[in-house]
């Protein structure tokens, strides 16, 4: 069980977080939803140890985080940071096998060894295996770190994983993939906490939403619950409608277009569309024709 007890945290005297308190328990996979600067990543950082919040405490299975030694909490807890770079030609699977490193048993390697190979097939890597990281597109690196740190609490059920924007890069089909490995996961006894921007994976994958504003937490409850037209509007400024899908029972949001009004912009905005020369003659005017994209628009 992870008990968050009224975190708040300053960077500079700015108010990150602010008094933020909520429980998880095992089996359970919440997705923290918030506009850009919320404070999802602040939350995850301090959840993962990274930082020290001013006040409040974090119990991660009945012992407050920060008197985990290093192993320990490796052993309960790994995190999948926002942004991962490798500039080192490391192969996919020394990328993966890092998540061993503080964890493995160094009298049984044969163990990491399974972890390794179980891990790269759950996340369609097995194939990759030998190549560097930076022959890798976005979007399948993003994949190895899964990798990695699901290598790293490999068998370890009931730890925390703390994933932040997993699905970052990734095509329609490795996204759905990425969140249905976390809520099975959930369902073998972890505890997840994913940060998503696209809501409806949220509603489709997520047993929990919690919407973050300006560093509070401002929702908690089922995706029905939270997925509101009235929530999305006060989250996100946005006009939407709530649906249930008849088949999956799942909610699903659709915003509103937003249309800008042409007259809005500045008249001179404008292109310059140059026609590919050919052997025909044409006019200069049609060589370097302005087309103004607010009459194309309106
Ligand atoms: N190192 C830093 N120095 C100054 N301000 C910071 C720093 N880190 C975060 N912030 C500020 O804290 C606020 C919360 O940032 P955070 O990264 O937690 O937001 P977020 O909800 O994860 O946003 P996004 O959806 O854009 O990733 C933002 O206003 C951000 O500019």
């Amino acid at each position: 069980m992870l008990r968050v007890e009224s975190i708040s945290y300053k960077l500079n005297n700015r108010p990150l977080l602010k008094d933020i308190s909520f429980s998880i328990r095992a089996g359970e996979m919440v997705a923290l939803l918030g506009s850009n600067g919320a404070g999802k990543s602040t939350l995850m950082k301090v959840l993962s140890g990274e930082q020290k919040p001013d006040s409040g405490r974090i119990i991660l299975h009945g012992e407050n985080l920060q008197h985990y030694k290093r192993k320990a909490l490796a052993l309960k807890r790994a995190y999948l940071q926002q942004h991962n770079p490798i500039s080192m030609a490391f192969t996919v699977k020394e990328v993966v096998m890092m998540g061993r490193y503080g964890v493995g048993n160094p009298s049984a390697p044969e163990l990491d060894l399974v972890a390794l190979t179980e891990t790269l097939e759950v996340c369609g890597l097995t194939d990759l295996a030998e190549r560097s990281m930076l022959s890798l597109s976005g979007g399948e690196q993003q994949r190895v770190h899964l990798a990695r740190v699901l290598c790293q609490l490999w068998n370890n059920k009931e730890a925390l994983l703390l994933l932040d924007e997993p699905t970052n890069n990734m095509d329609l089909q490795f996204q759905h993939q990425t969140l249905a490995i976390a809520a099975a996961l959930a369902k073998k006894g972890y505890m997840v906490i994913v940060v998503l921007h696209e809501v409806n994976l949220a509603a489709q994958y997520a047993s929990r939403i919690i919407i973050l504003k300006d560093g509070r937490k401002w929702w908690d409850g089922t995706p029905a619950e939270v997925l509101t037209p009235q929530h999305m509007y006060t989250a996100f400024g946005i006009h939407a409608q709530a649906y249930t899908d008849q088949r999956s029972l799942k909610t699903i949001i659709v915003p509103q277009e937003i249309r800008l009004d042409a007259g809005e912009f500045n008249s001179n905005l404008s292109i310059q569309h140059q026609i590919p020369h050919t052997n025909f003659k044409t006019s200069s005017t049609d060589q370097n024709e302005t087309i103004n994209l607010l009459s194309v628009q309106a």
